[in-house]
């Protein structure tokens, strides 16, 4: 069985699943508001895969938080074309009490899906994630890497189109540094694994890292972020590289990342 989501079926073409239009973002008021995020343009293609990169406290969260809806911008505007966007975190943020299945299950039973339909859908999205067999496994007895898998499925489907309505929104899914915690290797089989499914769905992604190399591997598109406040610096399209061109990237993404780190530093 191959899972392909409702997602990638009858996307109306060119309708982007997120836009920022000069978005700014402050926490509190006068001089002491923190200007998380200032004149922020950005868009995500319809299946496209961008990393968001950016040194620490830049406010890669904050831009992941509107998109999602958990905040609301102070300025600017952000345009939503996507079915809801699904976030997965660093931590997989399970809920404990309930199996793997009943984990992925829990957004179809929000979202009014019947017992049949969403037993089935969990099924698939397990087996997309290599877990087939492990729906009945609680978190506690699954590995870190496990775990992700398990929330990258709960993600998976959210961020489905379960309406029935066919609405051709492209579905979008956040992803706020999902592997930092993990060890090296299961990092590196993950990011296979998430590139696989990527293509495997057809949904987009935006996905944040301060990894450079993370992002030069996973992205389509490496977008680098300035921090306090955060502005879009530079774009780099990373699409296909591999060999001498995605170690060239790596070094250049790198070096900018520097200087934006040292400006900061000297500010
Ligand atoms: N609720 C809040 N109240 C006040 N300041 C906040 C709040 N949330 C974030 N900030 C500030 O906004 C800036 C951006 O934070 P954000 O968490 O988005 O950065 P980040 O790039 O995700 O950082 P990290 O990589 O360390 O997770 C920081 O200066 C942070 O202190």
């Amino acid at each position: 069985m191959t899972a392909t989501l409702e997602a990638s079926q009858a996307v109306v073409p060119g309708l982007k699943p997120v836009r920022f239009h000069q978005v700014g973002k402050a926490f509190g008021q006068g001089r002491k508001a923190v200007v998380a995020l200032d004149q922020v343009d950005l868009e995500v293609g319809a299946g496209e895969f961008a990393c968001l990169l950016g040194a620490s406290g830049c406010g890669k969260t904050t831009l992941l938080n509107l998109v999602a809806g958990l905040d609301q911008p102070t300025s600017g505007r952000i345009e939503l074309n996507s079915s809801r966007p699904a976030v997965v975190f660093q931590e997989a943020a399970l809920m404990p009490w309930l199996t793997a299945a009943g984990n992925v299950e829990l957004p179809l039973r929000m979202a009014g899906v019947s017992k049949a339909a969403r037993r089935a859908k969990a099924a698939e999205l397990l087996e997309l994630v290599r877990l087939a067999g492990l729906g009945d496994k609680r978190p506690h007895e699954l590995s870190g890497g496990m775990r992700q898998r398990v929330a990258l499925a709960r993600a998976l489907a959210s961020t489905t189109d379960n309406t029935g309505s066919g609405s051709g929104k492209p579905s979008l899914l956040l992803m706020d540094e999902p592997f930092s915690a993990l060890d090296a290797i299961t990092r590196d089989v993950l990011q296979g694994e998430l590139l696989r499914i990527w293509r495997a769905t057809g949904t987009a992604i935006l996905f944040v890292t301060h990894d450079v190399r993370e992002a030069v591997r996973l992205g389509q598109r490496v977008v680098l972020l300035s921090s306090r406040p955060g502005r879009v610096v530079q774009e780099w399209d990373v699409d296909g590289l591999s060999g001498a061109g995605e170690t060239g990237a790596v070094d250049e993404i790198n070096a900018a990342l520097r200087t934006v780190i040292s400006s900061h530093a000297a500010a």
